[in-house]
């Protein structure tokens, strides 16, 4: 297996481009970012981009590539993907996590390899491609690689879009990771859900594990625990019976529960503990009334009528500044939405109805901006293994995203429609 950055004899391609970046573990706990921005930055100089590396914060460095247009007076469009991927568990793989293993058949086997690793190199290979056709574009293009991405972006794409470089870039419009599609259709994502991480804590009366009494802290955590469970029920049925798709329910999934007396062998089976908590990672679709839900978990999930306490941390906005949801348009009001919808069909890609994602991504902090983001990555007929074992994309779906980029930055650097700053093209 070559080592990231070796370039042998006949390495000269998108695929093995691919293969290189896909070897460099930028896996967390502990990713490290610093060789992933010198391969990203060795490529964008090969095709004669500007770039600058940012530093927010030590260790995690934001790349910035810059593809200057002739009227560079216009916003610009911001092409962003993160460089971190979530850990891969070896032994369950077929083929090495880091590996990038290429079968027979063309599937590339690496984590990162649809999340998010494919659309960072897509970019560059489209920027190559048309600028080996000596396209020049009207507005100017940037690419981000952003860090952290999978543990909230806080250190990542949030410092960047809050910082005054960001600012000057005078950004439009943005393109970010979006998920496979399992059939012949690219799916478009118009909004995240945001997350909430809770966490319940139960107290209550300590005792011998022979007992039976009320108000037990573990009692009282399983009452909480039930109405969750119930509340969750009433959101999955909706999906279940079609009603809604996944991602446009309130999902609330139990994480952890951590209770008990340790003993030396585990835990003390005859001691009833006085403390007692469960966490929940819950997540909200954009036009969720988040005071709704707060006054159900204070009421009926938290009570502290049943010696509950609760912690909510918001890891993400739901509003805008102006407080609209999160969701960019997609109907002709958005004319970045037209330029994008043309640019699929242009290459004879069928686009699927504008989706809500189910997870949580950088377009979030975007969007907070008022700034129109479009969650995206090309990839059809693939299975959705994003965070799964045996990640892979196949080597076909990856080319073919390089064409579909060409057309997108085509499209979105080009077309002059007057952008009216006075209508929203979020909300
Ligand atoms: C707290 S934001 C976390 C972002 C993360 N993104 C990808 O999986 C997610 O869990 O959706
Ligand atoms: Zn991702
Ligand atoms: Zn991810």
């Amino acid at each position: 297996i070559p080592t990231p950055g070796s370039y042998l004899e006949g390495d000269d391609s998108p695929i093995v481009r691919f293969q290189q970046y896909l070897r460099i573990n930028t896996a967390h706990p502990n990713p490290n970012y610093i060789p992933a921005v010198s391969f990203l930055k060795t490529q964008a100089l090969s095709i004669s981009l500007q770039t600058r590396v940012l530093e927010f914060t030590p260790k995690k460095p934001v790349l910035l590539l810059t593809w200057s247009g002739s009227n560079p007076s216009l916003p610009s469009v911001l092409f962003n993907s993160h460089m971190d991927s979530v850990p891969a568990e070896p032994e369950k793989w077929l083929h090495p996590p880091f590996s990038a293993f290429k079968s027979p058949d063309g599937k590339i086997y690496a984590r990162g390899a649809q999340d998010d690793k494919c659309i960072a190199i897509q970019y560059l290979e489209a920027i190559r491609n048309l600028k080996a056709r000596n396209f020049r574009p009207t507005r100017t293009i940037h690419i981000s690689y952003v860090p952290d991405e999978e543990v909230g972006g806080f250190d990542g794409a949030a410092k960047f879009v809050g910082s005054k470089e960001f600012k000057e870039l005078n950004v439009g419009f943005v393109l970010d990771e979006g998920q496979a599609s399992i059939t012949d259709m690219y799916r478009v994502f118009y909004a995240d859900r945001s997350p909430w991480e809770l966490i319940i804590k139960a107290k209550g009366d300590p005792g011998h594990g022979s007992k039976m009494y009320d108000n037990s802290a573990m009692e009282n955590l399983m009452k909480s625990v039930e109405a969750v469970r119930e509340f969750r029920e009433s959101q999955f049925d909706k999906v279940k019976a079609g009603i809604a798709l996944n991602s446009e329910v309130i999902s609330v999934n139990p994480v952890y529960v951590k209770a008990g007396i340790p003993s030396s062998s585990g835990f003390m089976m005859n001691m009833q503990p006085s403390e007692a908590e469960a966490g929940f990672d819950c997540r909200l679709p954009p036009t969720t009334d988040p005071d709704l839900l707060k006054k159900r978990i204070a009421e009926q999930w938290a009570p502290s009528i049943r010696n509950i306490t609760y912690q909510i941390i918001e890891k993400g906005p739901i509003k805008d500044h102006n407080g609209r949801p999160l969701m960019t348009r997609t109907d002709e009001s958005n004319p970045w939405w037209s330029a994008f919808t043309q640019a699929i069909a242009a290459v004879g890609g069928k686009l699927g109805r504008p989706e809500i994602l189910s997870s949580t991504t950088d377009s979030r902090f975007i969007r907070q901006l008022g700034i129109p983001a479009l969650g995206f990555s090309p990839m059809t007929n693939t299975p959705i293994l994003l965070h799964d074992h045996n990640e892979f994309l196949q080597d076909k779906v990856f080319l073919k995203g390089i064409e579909v980029y060409e057309s997108i930055m085509i499209s979105l650097s080009s077309f002059l429609k007057d952008l009216d700053e006075s209508t929203p093209l979020n909300g």
